[in-house]
């Protein structure tokens, strides 16, 4: 490796040329040189940091401190090693009681003293989980997979089931195809949800899979529980865990009477009349740390599970759908799975659909009887049925309001992402928020501010809104050439990363479809 430059320097360098190359075989050729040249413990340091994780897990640092630590006046040459990297935020781990704040202060000053201008900006990403990208991760992995001779595919899933980089490139370069092998999926350890597409309308999703399951689409919280004995934990869409929040799950799962299970589900608070609640009133409980007891009694929640990922000791995850929802089907009470029917033919789908519908649900999903479990893939074989357009969009800036609003940040610029970096606005809109959307809103993106250009706040690209519209216009206005109308904001996603967002290869492909259907 190049001897003038420390390793953190590299590398920093290395993710900067990577982020700036557009083609995939390019970026993976780039990170497998660099990984091929270091030698042990660098290299898994090297391909975690990159994948944007840090191997110990969070360090606990936020944006204010970030900011605070980059202000600090950088060094010409840079000199950190990977090592160094590793030892201090093990130390920040390590410290504990009395006087804490004053130690992690010390040794995160210490670090970013030591780094250039260039290393600063990385180690704040890092630090603030900025780095860590479903997308990224795969480039790193296939990487991984290139310079230590293996096959991609044992490599993808040693990561999909330990959600660890840094042991699976261990692992790789250790023990090679046999120890990928034998990584299995850690009990308490989340591992991505599978994701669906969006079919057009139910015609759409039966032309893709002509015999599928159906199942109601509930609109609520992704839920993961995993259970070992008696212990039960409840785990994000996102992988935080938010056990204390739902005690529900615990009290349903714990007494079942099998040692282990992974399940996958949803949880929405229900009226008295069994309808549901809508999202935003579900979300008051989910999340939620205090005042947990009150709440419940107000807003109890149901979970309803439709996949079961490990069952005693047996994990499905290769299984077939319907291999897995009946194990779902033996352990749990009918009254926890999701209604559920294989439709015989078009009407009898068409049928569940207006019954969910009815129910007040979103819509239906429509699965693939025989699929695997594809953790953290959004693909064919889960379609999902809507009856209205919606985007998840990322909010770039957002605009002072007027009026009964001033004291609101209110109108919301929208953009989709770019899968080759950044988001193309769309659009703007101020419709469809309550006043408690507002104030949660105003709340959130004050502390995302970056500049402020008039009444305009311009923020760090993160939150996600879910955006209903009724058709997509050509515009010259916008970067992307197109532009929403009638956009209103269906509610806020914050347990979506903007990296979730919808790109803008999707926004095209609903508009060559809306021109398909008007012609
Ligand atoms: N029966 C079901 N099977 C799978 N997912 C379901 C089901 N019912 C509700 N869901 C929810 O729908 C989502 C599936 O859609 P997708 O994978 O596209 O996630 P999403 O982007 O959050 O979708 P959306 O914004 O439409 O809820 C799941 O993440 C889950 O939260």
């Amino acid at each position: 490796m190049d001897t003038s430059m420390s390793t953190l320097e590299t590398l920093v360098r290395l993710s900067g040329e990577v982020a700036a190359r557009s083609s995939r075989r390019d970026k993976i050729g780039l990170i497998a040189d660099l990984l091929g040249r270091l030698d042990g413990h660098e290299t898994e340091l090297a391909a975690s940091y990159l994948a944007g994780a840090i191997p110990q897990g969070r360090v606990g640092v936020g944006p204010a401190q970030v900011d605070a630590l980059r202000g600090l006046v950088p060094v010409e040459q840079g000199r950190l090693t990977l090592d160094d990297l590793d030892r201090t935020f093990a130390a920040l781990l390590a410290v504990k009681g009395v006087g804490a704040q004053t130690q992690r202060r010390v040794l995160l000053h210490g670090l970013f003293e030591q780094a250039t201008r260039d290393e600063q900006g990385f180690l704040g990403r890092l630090m603030l989980g900025e780095l860590r990208q479903g997308a990224v991760e795969g480039l790193v992995m296939e990487a991984v997979a290139r310079a230590a001779g293996l096959d991609p595919e044992l490599v993808r899933r040693a990561l999909m089931l330990s959600g660890d980089p840094a042991r699976v490139t261990r692992t790789a370069f250790d023990t090679g195809a046999a120890g990928l092998r034998a990584i299995g999926l850690e009990l308490f350890r989340p591992i991505l949800p599978m994701l669906a597409q969006p079919a057009e309308d139910l015609d759409d999703a039966l032309a893709c899979l002509p015999a599928p399951d159906l199942e109601f689409k509930l609109d609520g919280a992704r839920v993961q529980v995993h259970k070992r004995g008696e212990e039960v934990r409840v785990y994000s869409r996102q992988g935080h865990e938010v056990t204390a929040a739902v005690p529900e799950i615990p009290e349903l799962i714990a007494p079942l009477p099998v040692a282990d299970l992974v399940l996958d589900g949803e949880v929405l608070a229900l009226r008295a009349d069994g309808r549901p609640h809508p999202f935003q009133t579900s979300m008051r409980r989910f999340g939620r740390r205090l005042d947990i007891a009150r709440l419940r009694a107000e807003l109890p929640l149901s979970a309803f599970f439709f996949d079961c990922i490990q069952c005693d000791g047996t994990l499905l995850i290769d299984a077939p759908a319907r291999e897995r929802f009946g194990a779902l089907a033996e352990v749990l009470p009918e009254r926890a799975l999701i209604p559920r029917l294989r439709p015989s033919d078009a009407a009898e789908a068409r049928v569940f659909l207006e019954r969910a519908l009815a129910a007040g649900h979103e819509g239906i999903m429509a699965k693939d009887p025989d699929a695997p479990y594809a953790a953290g893939a959004r693909g064919r074989q889960w379609l999902k049925i809507k009856p209205t357009h919606t985007l998840d969009l990322v909010v770039l800036a957002a605009e002072w309001g007027s009026g009964r609003r001033s004291r609101w940040l209110s109108n919301l610029h929208l953009g989709a992402r770019d899968p080759a970096g950044g988001f193309m606005m769309l659009g703007k809109t101020f419709k469809g928020l309550t006043d408690a959307m507002l104030n949660w809103q105003t709340e959130h993106l004050s502390a995302l501010a970056v500049a402020r250009e008039g009444q305009v706040v311009h923020v760090r690209p993160e939150l996600v809104v879910e955006i209903a519209f009724n058709e997509l216009q050509s515009s010259p206005r916008y970067p992307g050439g197109l532009a929403l109308r009638f956009a209103r904001v269906r509610r806020h996603r914050p347990d979506k990363n903007a990296d979730q967002a919808d790109d803008i290869a999707t926004v095209r492909a609903l508009f060559r479809r809306q021109i398909a259907d008007s012609s």
